[in-house]
Parts: C-alpha cells; structure tokens; sequence
C-alpha cells in the first residue's frame, strides 16, 4: 500500500544508481589529478585545533559540520563520516519522502567505506609523489567519499524496494535473521556484470583526452577503466549487497 504513495520501483532506484556511476567516476578522474600527497593522511601534520587528527581528518570533520548546519544530513540518503558532535541544521525543515523503515537511521557503513577507500582504493589510481596540494586534495577526497557513500547506502532503497515486491519471500529468512538466504534473494548477477562493464566504459569515455583533429590519446586514460570496474566488483557492489542485508535483518522490527 505504501509502494501506492511513493510509486518507487526498482527501475527507478537502479536509474538513480546509474546516474550515480557518473559522479563516482568524476570524482575519481578529479582526485587523480594530484599524487598521493601522503603528509595529508599522518596524524599530527601541521598544528591542527583537532589534536592528533591528520589533516585530511581535519578538513573532513570542519566541512561535515558546516554540511550538518546546512541540512545536508537531514537528507536520508546522506551519511556522515564523523556523526558524533555533529551541529544542527539551522535551515528549515525540508520534508523529505518517508520511503524508508526508521530502522534505516542506524545503518552507517562510512567506516568501512573509509577504510576501503584510503587504504586499498585511493593507491591503485593516484600517482605517488607530493605536490603541496593538500587543501585541493583533501576536498577531493570527500568528493569521492561522499559519492561512494551515497550510492553505497542507496541500498537502503534497493531493498526496500526489493522487499514490497517480495514480501512473501523476504518475510522467513528475515524472522530466521538468515544472511544466506538473504544475500542469494537481492543478489542478480546479470545486473552486477552489466554495471561493472558500465562503468569501466564510463571510464574511458569521462577520461579520454578531448583533442580537435587526430585522435592521439587513444588508449590513455585519466583514471583506468580496470580499475573503476574492480573498485565496483571488488568493494562497491558487495557494500552495497551487505547495506542491502543489514536494512533488510531489520525490515520487521
Ligand atoms: C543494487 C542491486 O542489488 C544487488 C547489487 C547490485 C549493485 O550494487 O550494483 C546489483 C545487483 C544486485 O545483485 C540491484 O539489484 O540493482
């Protein structure tokens, strides 16, 4: 009855994601215009007014609390990286669609995602080196983050979804709290194949270099397709699937 209200399908959910592929792939085209810039991630760089907080910390903590005042966490489909301490929103109150069980509210996977991201990803598509760019980066940085985080949670709304289409089928192994079952029920591997080749071809096409006349660059890529495809395979997608999971065990609260 509520699919009624909202008129949400899961068409529409995988359009959103697919439109999300666009924003994930620039932001990562846009980081990898500066190295590594490693001094940014050590704890005690510089004389921060965050104790031993590395600068890129710093930078991020600083800008979610102005995000947080200026509602963007009063969005469902945003999630801090830093939620504790984090200032009110001081702007009125915007009423976003109720599509989700409130149980929604306590899943926040940035920790992981932040892991992933620093320690495996951010090395397999950045140069080394260090430019003192470090501002530049770290706002970089958050972009790429943020895009990742929002798709990622995003599989709060997939399983939603998923679930008013199949409630009958989703109902036991959510009462048996069965992971399994529940993995094997969302899970469509077609889909996954096309988006991972989707977005490596999104990957040659955002970042080839644009040239009037021949064609030089051929084959040179701003960020490789292989990459943005594994980063896909290897961690986007299952985070998604266990998001997916997690909202889902809690469905019938
Ligand atoms: C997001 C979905 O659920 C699962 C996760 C996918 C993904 O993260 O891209 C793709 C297919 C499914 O296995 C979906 O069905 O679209």
């Amino acid at each position: 009855q509520k699919m009624a209200e909202d008129g949400l399908t899961l068409q529409m959910v995988r359009d959103s994601l697919i439109r999300q592929e666009d924003s994930i792939v620039f932001s990562l085209i846009e980081r990898a215009r500066f190295p590594l810039n490693s001094p940014m991630y050590h704890p005690s760089y510089g004389s921060l007014p965050g104790l031993s907080a590395s600068l890129l910390q710093f930078f991020v903590k600083q800008t979610e609390a102005v995000q947080a005042t200026a509602g963007r966490y009063e969005n469902p489909e945003e999630h801090p990286f830093f939620p504790d301490n984090l200032p009110p929103s001081l702007v009125p109150h915007f009423k976003y669609p109720e599509v989700l069980h409130p149980a929604a509210m306590s899943i926040n996977i940035n920790k992981v995602i932040w892991d992933m991201y620093f320690n495996k990803l951010l090395p397999l598509f950045v140069a080394p080196g260090d430019d003192g760019n470090y501002a530049s980066t770290a706002a970089r940085d958050l972009e790429c983050l943020q895009a990742l985080s929002r798709r990622i949670h995003y599989g709060k709304l997939v399983a939603e979804v998923k679930f008013r289409d199949e409630q009958k089928d989703y109902e036991p192994p959510i009462r048996a709290q069965d992971r399994d079952t529940l993995a094997s029920l969302l899970t469509f591997a077609d889909v996954e194949e096309a988006v991972k080749k989707r977005v490596a071809k999104k990957a040659m096409t955002f970042g080839q270099e644009v040239k009037l006349g021949d064609d030089g660059g051929k084959g040179k890529y701003k960020v490789d397709p292989a990459v943005v495809s594994a980063l896909y395979g290897d961690w986007v997608i299952p985070l998604t699937k266990e998001v997916e999971i997690e909202y889902l065990l809690r469905r019938l609260d």
